[in-house]
């Protein structure tokens, strides 16, 4: 098969009456899980002016004065909220530290929720820009953005279990009371004389949950590693299309049957860009063990069974510390970069 960028599947027909062209979709859905876990949507519910709001904001956001921006720092709590600075992670080893800024918006949940006392996966109260004009409207606007990237991711994964000869509500308990991040992304242009061997928006990685939904603006950037051919492919954003891929978990739970697959940024386009991943974890407290449909006849499956909490949490620490290795001991970068394969996941 020639290399080919994720393709753009109509997601409308999920909601509609026409249960060859479902079966159609499903059909080509699985494809891409089992070929790459990499494919885009259109048709979905999520309307277009709020998608539009949604990268306003992000654009508004990002230009505040840096010290503003400091201000709402997601090292001020340990749940994962609020924002990081140019060059916080190195995903891919080797390379430098990631020329992208970011925040961090998750489930609002107070400190008496079950979840925070509880101290489960990335959950405790959101970090707000207070002094940002017009912040009500933002976090309105991204907590109503919020919520409808829920509802998509479950009917991605009622699609997806379709794929596997489940029932569309297979992952019902998996998606109640479910964890999930979003990231505002902001890549500047990278220099026109940087290295090309070590200068990245985002360093190639795998993600690490079930499914992401990735919101791209208009500037190109965002690249999917095709393995057979050892090429890196650009997926053209595509107005109110989403980008899906299935991240590191799925890809456990699917006992390596669907792919989680590399991808990176790269921004040469000498513009400014900016980008909404939605990551989907699910309920941290739901067991993930080998999903059916994924084992041979009389195999064990692979991996034992895990909580989402243990499968997803801790792992952004790796790439953060490799950032912060990276300004204090340049030696130490020198042994990562010899390290071969860029396995750390966002
Ligand atoms: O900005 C993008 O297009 C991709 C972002 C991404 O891969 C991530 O945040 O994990
Ligand atoms: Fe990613």
């Amino acid at each position: 098969m020639a290399a080919a960028a994720p393709p753009i599947l109509d997601f409308s027909v999920f909601y509609g009456t026409d249960d060859a062209a479902k079966a159609d979709l499903v059909a080509q859905v699985k494809r891409c899980c089992l070929h790459n876990g990499f494919f885009q949507i259109v048709g979905h519910r999520v309307p277009l002016s709020l998608q539009e709001k949604v990268l306003d904001w992000v654009k508004k956001f990002f230009a505040q004065p840096q010290e503003e921006k400091d201000r709402v720092h997601k090292d001020f709590n340990t749940w994962n909220r609020g924002y990081e600075r140019i060059g916080s992670q190195i995903l891919e080893p080797g390379t430098n530290p990631d020329l992208k800024e970011g925040y961090f918006i998750g489930e609002e949940i107070s400190t008496d929720h079950p979840y925070f006392v509880g101290k489960k996966l990335n959950s405790g109260p959101n970090v707000w820009p207070e002094t940002m004009l017009n912040v009500d409207d933002f976090r309105t606007t991204s907590m109503e953005y919020y919520s409808q990237m829920h509802a998509l991711a479950r009917d991605v994964l009622a699609v997806i279990a379709q794929t596997l000869d489940l029932k569309d509500d297979y992952f019902k308990e998996f998606t109640t009371g479910a964890v999930a991040t979003l990231r505002y992304l902001h890549y500047p242009p990278q220099p026109a004389d940087s290295d090309e061997k070590l200068a990245r928006g985002i360093g190639a990685h795998t993600d690490f949950g079930s499914v992401t939904l990735l919101m791209q603006g208009d500037v190109d950037g965002l690249q999917v590693y095709d393995k057979e051919h050892d090429e890196w492919l650009d997926v053209v954003p595509v107005k109110g299309a989403y980008v899906v891929n299935l991240g590191n978990m799925f890809m456990r739970w699917a006992n390596d049957r669907y792919i989680s697959n590399l991808h990176r940024v790269i921004n040469k386009s000498g513009k400014e860009r900016y980008s909404v991943p939605f990551f989907y974890s699910g309920n941290p407290d739901y067991v993930i063990d080998c999903l059916p449909n994924c084992q041979e006849e009389g195999q064990a499956p692979k991996y034992p069974p895990i909580s989402v909490m243990d499968c997803v949490g801790g792992s952004y620490k790796a790439s953060y510390g490799a950032a912060k290795l990276f300004k204090e001991q340049p030696k130490a970068k020198m042994e990562v970069v010899t390290s071969a394969q860029p396995v750390l996941a966002s």
